[in-house]
């Protein structure tokens, strides 16, 4: 049994503590407003995040980050990308001995275009961190908290540490793997939200399944470009953190980004969208990040560059699909056709 200090209150920190906590561990859920803290002490309920789902009373919250990290050795770091620096900020200050942070938020820094695990590596002084592990895969928090079958990975430099997080993790609902590519787990975990704000605006406009099946695949393409010429390794992305994530988060009614996407489909303000949403969006500012990354590396990414039109450029939906759909003709698979051109039969 381990003292396991969660931090981020909101779904997915508290689906995870209930999972740590179903394993016999000591959880201690840190999050920033109080009156939630005492109702996940009084009621054992979260009912913002997670309503109506009991939880097991070894998680026990705190609102005193610094009582949260005492004598604890893994930190479970689930707050959204843009919250990240100001928390590890407060862990710096707060901490008396190293630990090994698991990340599970999944997002790309806008204009640093730094994954989550180099911010952290930033942030955090090197003789506190043992090592980051990645968290990431088809998981929603409304399942996850109700034991319904769910699969991820522990993605980690460090090897050791990925199998450490997989056994501090695993049980008989949540299976874990390990992948010791961080890069493909973080950009495959990152830019899935992003194809399904784009999913949920085609349900939106009315566009059926074939539209659907169209953006996962060929969304799919254009995160393995760009996620490969960064260094992640292609087979990640047929993997949970892959494609598994898209599959996902592109068709169930939970994902918090598809939900995003068909309001805006159906026509109304991203500013309503988000202000009614009441939780984190991570793919509206992945969108900036992967836009930048796209021309940074001169990677094609169409379904992205439509998106931030419609997002940040004032596009109407229709119009962003109508432009996807005209313009020039291409091969599906360029790589596979200069192979073919190049080889004499
Ligand atoms: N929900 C899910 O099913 C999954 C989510 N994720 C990822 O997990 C990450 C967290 O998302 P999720 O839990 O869903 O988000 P939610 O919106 O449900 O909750 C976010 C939590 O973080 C808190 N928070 C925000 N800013 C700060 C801050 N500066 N300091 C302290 N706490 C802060 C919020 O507090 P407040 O209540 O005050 O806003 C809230 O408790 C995201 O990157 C998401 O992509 C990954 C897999 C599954
Ligand atoms: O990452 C998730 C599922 O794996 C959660 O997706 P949403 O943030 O769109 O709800």
């Amino acid at each position: 049994m381990e003292k396991i200090a969660v931090l981020g209150a909101g779904s997915w920190g508290t689906a995870l503590a209930i999972v740590l906590a179903d394993n016999g561990h000591q959880v201690r859920l840190w999050g920033h407003r109080p009156e939630q803290i005492t109702e996940i002490n009084h009621s054992h309920t979260n009912e913002k995040y997670l309503p109506g789902i009991e939880l097991p009373t070894n998680i026990i919250g705190y609102s005193s980050i610094e009582e949260s990290l005492e004598g604890t050795n893994t930190i479970v770091l689930a707050v959204p990308t843009k919250a990240i620096r100001e928390v590890l900020n407060q862990v710096s200050a707060k901490l008396k001995h190293s630990i090994t942070i698991v990340h599970v938020s999944k997002g790309i820094e806008p204009d640093s275009l730094l994954r989550i695990s180099e911010i952290i590596e930033l942030e955090m002084p090197g003789h506190m961190l043992e090592a980051v592990v990645v968290l990431s895969g088809p998981s929603h928090a409304e399942e996850v908290s109700r034991r319904h079958i769910t699969t991820v990975t522990a993605s980690s430099l460090n090897m050791e540490k990925a199998e450490y997080i997989q056994d501090l993790f695993i049980n008989q609902h949540f299976r874990v793997y390990t992948n010791p590519d961080v890069i493909g787990v973080e950009i495959g975990g990152a830019l899935k939200n992003i194809i399904a704000l784009a999913a949920g605006i085609s349900d939106g406009l009315g566009y059926g399944d074939n539209a659907k099946a169209a953006l996962i695949t060929r969304g799919l393409a254009e995160i393995a470009r760009l996620g490969s010429k960064i260094g992640g390794n292609p087979l990640t992305f047929s993997g949970l953190t892959g494609i598994g994530d898209l599959i996902v988060t592109c068709t169930s009614i939970h994902s918090r980004n598809w939900r995003a996407g068909n309001l805006l489909g159906k026509g109304h303000k991203l500013e309503e969208v988000l202000e009614n949403m009441g939780m984190v969006v991570e793919g509206v500012r992945t969108t900036k990040a992967a836009q930048q990354l796209s021309e940074k590396y001169g990677v094609k990414m169409p379904i992205t560059e439509a998106l931030y039109q419609v997002l940040f450029n004032g596009q109407s939906p229709k119009d962003a699909v109508d432009s996807l759909m005209t313009r020039g003709k291409t091969h599906e698979m360029e790589d596979l056709v200069n192979i073919m051109d190049n080889r004499s039969f």
